[in-house]
């Protein structure tokens, strides 16, 4: 097996997706060195998944950056765009190849997109929708409601090409999932489902980048 690819994983939450790729990566079926998991909530329960598994952890804080700024929508903006500048700078010291958000609640900018490019870094996002459908947050909920008013027959979760555009990467992987009449009616019900369906296809779709990556590196 070749060199695994230098990994960092983006977390906001819960983390049951970072655990897929934990265990997969153990299991030694993900070809990843997971270098560090970094969230902008402290109370992530993935830092505590990921320090159990002996990855290196940091809690980026946007509210110390929002303090040091006016309050007024242009120190607002200032202040995201320092912690984003910074949250690049962190990630680049630890010279990865990949970066996944994984529940990741925070929009990236350029000041941080620009860094990672440049330095040829990878980022790819796990979103439980389908290309365009439902972009940002509750894209589930926002699904599941738009299925009971008889809008839509199916949703789906994809792996896909970060850009500023938020949720409108080149899609990776998609995985649909057509919503089933007297079964998903109970949104928690359906809601497990879904997730069920992503611990796989993060697997499955992380996995397909790490192969194009390692094909890279022999070019
Ligand atoms: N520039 C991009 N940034 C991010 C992307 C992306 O495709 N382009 N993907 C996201 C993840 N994401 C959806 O998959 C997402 C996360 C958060 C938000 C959002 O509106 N965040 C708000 C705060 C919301 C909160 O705190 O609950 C914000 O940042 O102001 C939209 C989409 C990762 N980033
Ligand atoms: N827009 C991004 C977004 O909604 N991401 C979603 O956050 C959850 C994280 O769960 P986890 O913390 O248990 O992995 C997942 O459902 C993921 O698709």
């Amino acid at each position: 097996m070749t060199s695994p690819i230098r990994t960092t994983i983006l977390i906001s939450g819960s983390g049951t997706n970072l655990q897929a790729v934990i265990d997969k990566v153990q299991a030694g079926a993900l070809n990843a060195q997971l270098i560090r998991v970094l969230s902008n909530r402290k109370d992530a329960f993935g830092l505590e998944r990921a320090r159990k598994a002996s990855i290196p952890t940091h809690y980026h804080n946007l509210v110390k950056y929002k303090k040091a700024q006016p309050a007024t929508p242009e120190g607002v903006q200032a202040a995201r765009e320092e912690y984003d500048a910074e949250l690049a700078r962190l990630i680049l010291a630890d010279q990865p190849e990949l970066v996944v958000c994984l529940g990741f609640m925070h929009i990236l900018s350029p000041q941080f997109l620009s860094p990672l490019e440049e330095a040829g870094v990878r980022i790819v996002n796990l979103h439980p929708a389908l290309p365009g459908a439902f972009n940002g947050v509750n894209a589930i909920e926002r699904a599941h409601a738009a299925w009971m008013e008889g809008r839509i027959d199916k949703t789906g979760v994809m792996i896909h090409d970060v850009i500023s555009e938020v949720d409108m990467g080149q899609p990776i992987l998609v995985r649909e999932i057509p919503f089933v009449k007297g079964q998903d009616e109970d949104l928690e019900v359906f809601e497990k489902r879904v997730h069920e369906i992503e611990w796989g296809t993060v697997i499955e779709g992380v996995g397909m980048v790490i192969e194009e990556l390692q094909a890279a590196r022999k070019q």
